[in-house]
């Protein structure tokens, strides 16, 4: 199984070459496949990818109607909170991209009358035997990545592909998730992280330290780690590779 470290020296370098890649990667896939999976995440890194992502994909050959979006976790929060990670991802790529909503597959909001387990068992169904093109993910200084927390009920295994999550340690506490297997039903991953908060988890996961979730997410052909210097800080030699 491939995998490769590509460390930029600045975040904002790390989201636009992972927007361009992206794009480039979307592009070729429409040309050989009538439908794209993406499933996306949610946090600062992969926010400011999606703007970029946006920038660049104004006037490109990028065929939205040839997109299906997922999300990998969501906080569950009410439908209008700012901070669902759906809301934050569509905000920004709609801009320019015409997403339909018919093709984003959006995990359900609080609303009072379900609670984050009914509506994971819903998501799950929803989909089915969905295998994704291109799964992106963050990590969390703790190696979480989605909503699966190290040491959490959240990381203990499980049959299920969608669980809900509750006392997440990184707020809100209640939220949604793709369980580990369920992400890994990808054929590229590519996890992205920047900054100095996240160079011990990058350095314990690229170790394969498996008590950390990260260190357990690939995709079935490939894993691409997008890292900035910060964030590879703590790699060794061998793994600090350029582009
Ligand atoms: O719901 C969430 O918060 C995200 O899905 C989460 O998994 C995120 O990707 C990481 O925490 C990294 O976030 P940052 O890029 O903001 O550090």
């Amino acid at each position: 199984m491939y995998r490769r470290v590509v460390r930029m020296p600045e975040a904002d370098e790390v989201s636009d070459l992972v927007a361009r890649r992206l794009l480039e990667r979307l592009i070729e896939l429409q040309d050989v496949q009538p439908i794209v999976h993406v499933c996306l995440t949610g946090g600062n890194a992969a926010n400011a990818m999606y703007e970029r992502f946006a920038e660049l994909a104004e006037g490109s050959a990028l065929d939205a109607a040839k997109l299906q979006l997922w999300w990998g976790d969501e906080r569950f929060v009410p439908a209008t909170d700012p901070d669902r990670n759906s809301l934050q991802a569509v905000s920004r790529l709609a801009r320019t991209v015409s997403i339909k909503s018919a093709d984003t597959h959006m995990m359900a909001a609080k609303d009072g009358r379900k609670d984050s387990h009914e509506c994971a068992a819903e998501y799950e169904a929803e989909l089915g035997g969905t295998h994704f093109d291109v799964t992106l993910l963050g990590v969390g200084e703790d190696g979480h990545v989605a909503s699966i927390f190290p040491g959490h009920p959240s990381f203990e295994p499980t049959t299920r592909n969608v669980i809900g999550v509750t006392d997440a340690p990184k707020p809100p506490a209640e939220r949604i998730s793709l369980t580990i297997p369920a992400l890994n039903r990808s054929t590229e991953m590519w996890v992205m992280a920047t900054g100095p908060g996240k160079s011990e988890a990058i350095a314990r996961a690229l170790a394969g330290d498996e008590r950390l979730p990260a260190a357990h997410v690939h995709g079935e052909v490939a894993t691409y780690w997008y890292l900035d210097d910060e964030a590879a800080a703590g790699l060794p030699e061998q793994f600090r590779c350029g582009l």
